[in-house]
């Protein structure tokens, strides 16, 4: 219930009791009553209570302890770099207060989930050798009025002893999930949120107020464009450092990581695997290292092999693989959507294809394998319309033999969206170089349009003029369940020399 209407409601029984009493009606077994009800919704608050107790349990779990060095954290190289050149403000403060520089209250670690937020500040923590206090701005959904900025005031309470008791100069309080209590102030549900983040902000404004410890605040968020502009002002989360998802390196040394305490058999490439991991977050990889595992450990064997590190990364592309069949109607329709993809793909970037196959796991009922491309950090325009098309083909395919769509599109759509924005804010389209904010929506959703339709007429044409290769790799694929890059190509090579 929202603190407005619990006024009014003790507003409204206060007035009614004197109604009451000064018409002469005996009150008090009124009160008793609503003294009964009142203890009742007080246990079940309290209830309330402890799931949220029990949460930030799970979390602190989580945390563990803070004993972890900037060297167990995979990547990053270039955040890691920033951070410890934050830090050092932390650590140099008698330098740092001769040149009578503002010490550093707050740092905003902002990427995408899994990608080792926590470990920074867990690593920061270790570094300045602080203790290390930690919460998640979740911790604070569905608490009552007044109980969030208790939690901060407790927090940074928390700091403070376990500093004592520690005998360390240094407190680090991370704040997981910060969009959550700092989101911007919109009115609405936010509203509820207001004494939390006010509670925060008044406690990292009187940081330096009290002697010791030294306390920093690290809050990390996967929203930073949510945040309230007041979090952000210069003596508050002024410094930020961006997390991102690891290069081909980066993932190969958190793999490194976490193959530490595994039977690797010696043939297996990590190499190979970061490869065939681009876009995986440090969490994913810690996952595919695990599933691999755990598939060697099925098989009774000792040893984990390449194949079974293929298999982890399958599981954590698409999830765990159903023993539920598909029907051959469910199959086919799935075989023509993913050729059109794989068929695209060849097309826009020859020899792409790494295999195609139907497979009844989790929500994507087949995939399309893609051979390791050279990582590349600047996109040309062509380029992104070949992905674009090869996004779009997987639904275009089923117009054309099905005469419409099926619902197994949505994340295609997505992806070529994403990648049409990727487009624009780079100044590729006709718009040329635009400020996204100047631009009207109707403006924008035209040019969208645009692009998609064009491409999209271009991908079918594209599918039709290779339809002797689809239909052959289709009959292939819905008899093996799976076509391999060569096999796929041979279709290719033949449609050149008998043309249909
Ligand atoms: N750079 C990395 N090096 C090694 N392990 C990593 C790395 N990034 C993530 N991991 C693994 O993923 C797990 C989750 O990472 P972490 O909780 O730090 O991510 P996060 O960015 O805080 O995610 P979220 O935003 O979801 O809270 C870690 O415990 C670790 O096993
Ligand atoms: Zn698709």
């Amino acid at each position: 219930m929202s603190k407005f209407i619990k006024e009014i409601v003790v507003g409204v029984v206060l007035v009614l009791l004197v109604f009451l009493a000064y018409i002469g009606v005996n009150i008090i077994p009124i009160i008793i009553g609503l003294a009964m009800i009142g203890s009742l919704f007080a246990v079940v608050q309290m209830k309330g209570g402890i799931t949220v107790g029990a949460s930030q349990e799970r979390k602190r779990k989580k945390a563990g302890p803070a004993k972890l060095t900037f060297e167990e954290i995979g990547g990053q190289d270039n955040a890691k770099q920033e951070l410890r050149e934050a830090l050092d403000f932390m650590v140099r403060h008698e330098e740092i207060q001769k040149f009578g520089i503002r010490p550093l209250k707050g740092i905003l670690l902002t990427g995408p989930p899994g990608t080792g937020k926590t470990l920074m500040a867990k690593a920061a923590a270790h570094y300045t050798k602080s203790v290390f206090v930690a919460a998640s701005g979740s911790e604070f959904v569905e608490m009552y009025v007044g109980v969030g900025a208790g939690r901060i005031r407790e927090l940074f309470k928390e700091a403070r002893t376990r500093a004592a008791q520690e005998k360390k100069e240094n407190a680090i309080i991370f704040i997981d999930e910060i969009d959550v209590i700092g989101g911007k102030r919109e009115g609405g549900q936010q509203r509820e949120y207001d004494q939390t983040l006010n509670q925060l902000l008044t406690e990292m404004d009187g940081i330096y107020n009290s002697d010791a410890p030294r306390i920093l605040v690290i809050a990390a968020t996967n929203r930073k464009e949510m945040l309230d502009s007041a979090l952000l002002r210069p003596g508050r989360f002024d410094r930020h450092i961006q997390v991102e998802l690891p290069d081909k390196k980066g993932r190969k040394h958190i793999l490194e990581l976490h193959a530490k305490n595994k039977p690797l058999n010696a043939d297996v490439s990590l190499e190979r695997l970061a490869e065939e991991t681009y876009g995986f977050s440090g969490a994913q990889l810690e996952s595919v290292m695990n599933e691999g595992a755990i598939y060697a450990m099925r098989e009774n064997l000792q040893i984990i092999d390449q194949r079974h590190l293929s298999m982890g990364v399958d599981k954590v592309m698409l999830g765990e693989k159903t023993d539920r069949e598909s029907t051959e109607e469910e199959k086919r329709r799935v075989a023509v959507h993913e050729l059109g993809h794989a068929v695209l793909a060849e097309i826009v970037s020859p020899g792409s294809v790494n295999q195609v196959a139907l497979s009844p796991r989790g929500q994507a009922l087949g995939y399309v394998r893609h051979n390791p491309q050279q990582e590349q950090y600047l996109y040309t325009k062509s380029y992104l319309e070949g992905q674009i098309m090869v996004a779009l083909a997987g639904a275009a395919a089923e117009e054309i033999y099905y005469g419409g769509r099926s619902t197994g599109s949505r994340n295609d759509f997505e992806q070529a969206l994403k990648l049409v924005h990727t487009m624009m804010t780079s100044g590729l389209t006709r718009l040329g170089i635009v400020n996204m904010d100047m631009v009207t929506k109707e403006v924008l959703m035209n040019e969208n349009s645009r692009i998609l339709d064009d491409l999209a007429a271009r991908t079918k044409s594209a599918l039709i003029e290779h339809a002797a290769v689809f239909d052959k790799s289709l009959e292939i694929l819905i008899h093996e369940e799976r076509l391999s890059g060569e096999q796929f190509r041979c279709q290719f090579r033949d449609s050149i020399l008998l043309p249909a």
